[in-house]
């Protein structure tokens, strides 16, 4: 086996989709990267510019987010990383208990990092930053629907002010103003929040080319936080250019399959998407899962006369009121659990019978998949849309491997469903 080389950027990622999101934007960059399912037992083993450790470290108790993302620090800093990555949420979704500031503290601290930036700005899927107020599409974060998140409601749309509640360290702010001027004035900006006793600085920007602007003012920074946007900005400070090799994967065979446990605005729009252009697509119902059905063995014996024709779409997905009354009837956590484990059985028998193009929609619905198909490892292709890329993965249900993507659910447009498999061939 041959010894991997230093790794440029080690990265932890605080979900799956996350990941493959951070992921996609380093490759289009020019970075070779994998993607590991939590943190690896074993050292690299093979070649990358970047790793992203997956971890589902979003909305747990900030001890055990802490905890798992220092065991990812040590695990990227024995694989030689140069510098650090800590990505969260482009809706920066955290509660004052954490977990974006406590983790880049507790990261900070391990580092000895007396500065580093916060920005979810991902210009690509709409998310901007201006005078540290995150916009999603044309409206403030707090008006875009995310106030209602059942797990992290984001109420206040000043970045400043949601970090400083989570942080001990004093927080500011790099305005759009600074940014405007290129590396120089952030630099010079940088010192003057230092001189202040700042630690984490809030960085506006609103398009690529503000991301860009700031990249060189990031090249000694040992820890930088942020959503996906910023990594466009960083393989260039390594000397990488974008080139398609780094995308490259191995030649895509085998049957097609969509499962999709989202029920996000976006995901909803793909089903209706699919089963419009006169695909073959079944939807599951979480009671009868409940009743102790065997949906699982139901999916598979539909999918097996249909799929040898094409792609076919397994999906709980459902309007909000649909889903508000079924986790009436079996509880929230239930009825998430009960569909995600089976979907996750579903994906592992179609995988079984022979399909090697797999897409996955949903955040929570991703992990259970690759968790079920023994998935510990990614190596990160080329982008379908904005945040979700084609990977690879080795799992002891593909003898060869399997192409696989982890659709993030408020990403990718209707067509998302079809296109992606048009993106492999
Ligand atoms: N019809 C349904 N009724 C109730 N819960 C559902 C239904 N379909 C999916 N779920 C659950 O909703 C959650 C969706 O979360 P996730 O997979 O992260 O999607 P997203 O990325 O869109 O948030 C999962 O826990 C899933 O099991
Ligand atoms: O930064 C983003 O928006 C995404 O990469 C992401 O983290 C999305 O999370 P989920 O919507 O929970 O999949």
């Amino acid at each position: 086996m041959s010894s991997p080389a230093r790794l440029k950027i080690g990265c932890i990622a605080d979900d799956f989709t996350g990941a493959t999101d951070l992921a996609n934007n380093l490759v289009r960059a020019g970075m070779r990267v994998v993607q590991t399912i939590g943190v690896p037992q074993a050292p690299l083993d093979t070649e990358a510019d970047a790793v992203v450790v997956a971890l589902k470290s979003r909305t747990i108790p900030a001890n055990e987010a802490i905890a798992q993302s220092l065991d990812a620090l040590r695990w990227l800093q024995a694989q030689g990383a140069q510098q650090l990555y800590f990505k969260y949420c482009s809706t920066f979704d955290s509660t004052p208990a954490g977990n974006i500031g406590p983790v880049t503290e507790a990261l900070m601290d391990a580092l000895g990092c007396d500065f580093t930036i916060a920005t979810p700005a991902f210009p690509d899927n709409k998310r901007t930053v201006f005078k540290g107020y995150l916009f999603a599409g044309d409206v403030l974060l707090n008006e875009s629907g995310m106030q209602n998140h059942p797990l992290t409601p984001m109420t206040d749309p000043n970045l400043v002010r949601v970090l400083q509640a989570q942080c001990q360290r004093k927080v500011g702010l790099i305005d759009h103003n600074v940014v405007a001027q290129g590396e120089a004035a952030i630099r010079a900006r940088i010192a003057t929040l230092k001189a202040e006793g700042v630690g984490i600085a809030i960085v506006d920007a609103v398009s690529n080319a503000d991301l860009l602007r700031m990249g060189p003012a990031l090249s000694d920074m040992s820890l930088v936080t942020a959503g996906s946007g910023v990594a466009i900005a960083l393989p260039a400070n390594f000397g990488l250019q974008p080139t398609d090799q780094a995308a490259a994967l191995p030649a895509a065979g085998g049957l097609q399959a969509v499962v999709s446990g989202s029920c996000s605005v976006a995901t909803n729009q793909q089903v209706l998407h699919f089963i419009q252009s006169g695909r073959p697509a079944l939807a599951i119902d979480p009671l009868r899962i409940a009743a102790g059905q065997d949906v699982r063995a139901e999916a598979l014996a539909w999918a097996q006369d249909k799929i040898a024709q094409g792609p076919v779409l397994i999906y709980s997905t459902a309007e909000p009121s649909t889903v508000k009354s079924i986790q009436g009837q079996l509880g929230v956590e239930q009825a998430g659990a009960m569909v995600e484990q089976t979907i996750a059985g579903i994906a592992r028998s179609l995988v079984e019978l022979g399909v090697r193009q797999l897409v996955v929609a949903g955040g929570e619905t991703s992990g259970a998949c690759v968790q079920a198909l023994e998935i510990e490892q990614m190596r990160i292709g080329g982008q379908i849309d904005p945040g979700v890329p084609w990977c690879h993965a080795a799992s002891p249900a593909a003898r060869q491997g399997l192409h696989i993507t982890l659709k993030s659910g408020n990403f990718g447009t209707p067509d998302f469903f079809t296109k992606a498999f048009t993106a492999l061939a």
